[in-house]
């Protein structure tokens, strides 16, 4: 018990044991990530940002909610890598998002610039960590952050499909007037305009969607779902979504430091999966403390195979001239 206190002494948490999950970008997706991360229980969080005061500021709000929602996860705000070292997880939310009338590759040279360059001040820190991205555009940026790191492909991992098959579930379930609790989606590809939302793989009950909805409708979910990014961007008209991106973040995060090993469909380094290499694209992918243990091959039709393949090349035409930005 410590001088000041007196009587009994009370003293029960278990002192630094929770994992650490580190954020760096403090804004609203990695805010609001962090408050997930916390509530939830599932680790301690650092939040770090380069906005004088703004990650201090919020992670002492964040703490003082602790009076209402009861967690006993600690988080702390930071502009200093060395608050960081030894975290778990390091999720990078870092860069800046789209105003309208944009498409997230036009965010490509100046978040490129900020992952490669936060990427290494957090692994330098923690070189054992898992690295998830969440930047736009984020299969680039996911391939990018991998280089900057030197960690072996399977512990990078970039956030987009958990989102993406969340947005098709919620168009769903509205449709067809279900609990969502009832609906799995799953959506490949890169995270644009091209990403592939798979219906033959979406179900309602184990009932695929094809058996629920006739084309028509069925399409224009897809469309929603590959302008749900957007649709919310031109609602907001400054700054796009981070409520639904946070809660994906968060799942990933939390099947992760678990071990829980759940599908999810996120960006993974493909060697061969799907006819294609050196290449992170979204994929269904097996979640768990080491990473993506495992990439899983859907069968998919002639058609869906070859939309993967035209938005691989996209994926792969912005990686060869990102390259080329940053060495100009
Ligand atoms: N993968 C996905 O599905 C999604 C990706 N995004 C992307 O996530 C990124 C962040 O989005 P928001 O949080 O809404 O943006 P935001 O503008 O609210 O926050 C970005 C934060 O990054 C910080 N930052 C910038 N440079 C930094 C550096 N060098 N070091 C540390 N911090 C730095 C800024 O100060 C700011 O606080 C954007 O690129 C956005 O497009 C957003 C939603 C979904
Ligand atoms: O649309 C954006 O720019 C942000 C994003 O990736 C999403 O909400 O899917």
């Amino acid at each position: 018990m410590s001088d000041h206190n007196r009587g009994m002494d009370l003293t029960c948490l278990p002192g630094t044991q929770a994992p650490r999950v580190t954020i760096v970008g403090a804004g609203n997706v990695g805010s609001t990530l962090g408050q997930r991360i916390v509530e939830k229980n599932i680790a301690d969080v650092v939040l770090l940002d380069i906005q004088a005061g703004r990650p201090q500021g919020l992670a002492l709000d964040l703490m003082e909610a602790r009076g209402v929602e009861h967690h006993d996860r600690t988080i702390i705000g930071t502009a200093d890598y060395a608050d960081t070292q030894n975290s778990d997880i390091i999720v990078i939310t870092a860069g800046i998002p789209r105003k309208p009338g944009m498409s997230r590759d036009d965010l490509l040279k100046v978040n490129a610039q900020i992952i490669t360059d936060v990427t290494r001040q957090a692994i330098a820190q923690s070189p054992n960590a898992i690295l998830m991205v969440v930047t736009n555009p984020l299969d680039v940026m996911t391939y990018l952050a991998w280089q900057a790191s030197g960690l072996s492909p399977e512990r990078v991992i970039g956030m987009a499909g958990v989102l993406d098959a969340a947005r098709f579930e919620t168009f769903i379930a509205l449709e067809l007037k279900v609990s969502i609790a009832n609906v799995h989606a799953m959506v490949l590809g890169g995270h644009g305009d091209l990403m592939v939302p798979l219906p033959r793989y979406s179900t309602v009950s184990g009932i695929p969607i094809t058996e629920l909805m006739d084309e028509e409708t069925i399409q224009q979910l897809v469309d929603r779902t590959r302008n749900g990014g957007a649709e919310i961007v031109g609602l907001m008209q400054a700054g796009s979504a981070y409520f639904a991106p946070a809660s994906s973040a968060s799942l990933m995060v939390e099947s992760i430091l678990f071990n829980r090993s759940r599908i999810l469909p996120a960006a993974a380094y493909l060697d061969g999966q799907y006819g294609l290499s050196d290449i992170f694209l979204g994929v269904p992918t097996c979640l768990s403390r080491q990473g993506v243990t495992r990439v899983l091959e859907l069968d998919l039709s002639a058609e869906d195979y070859q939309a993967l393949q035209t938005s691989a090349q996209a994926v792969r035409q912005n990686i060869a001239t990102t390259k080329t930005l940053l060495t100009a």
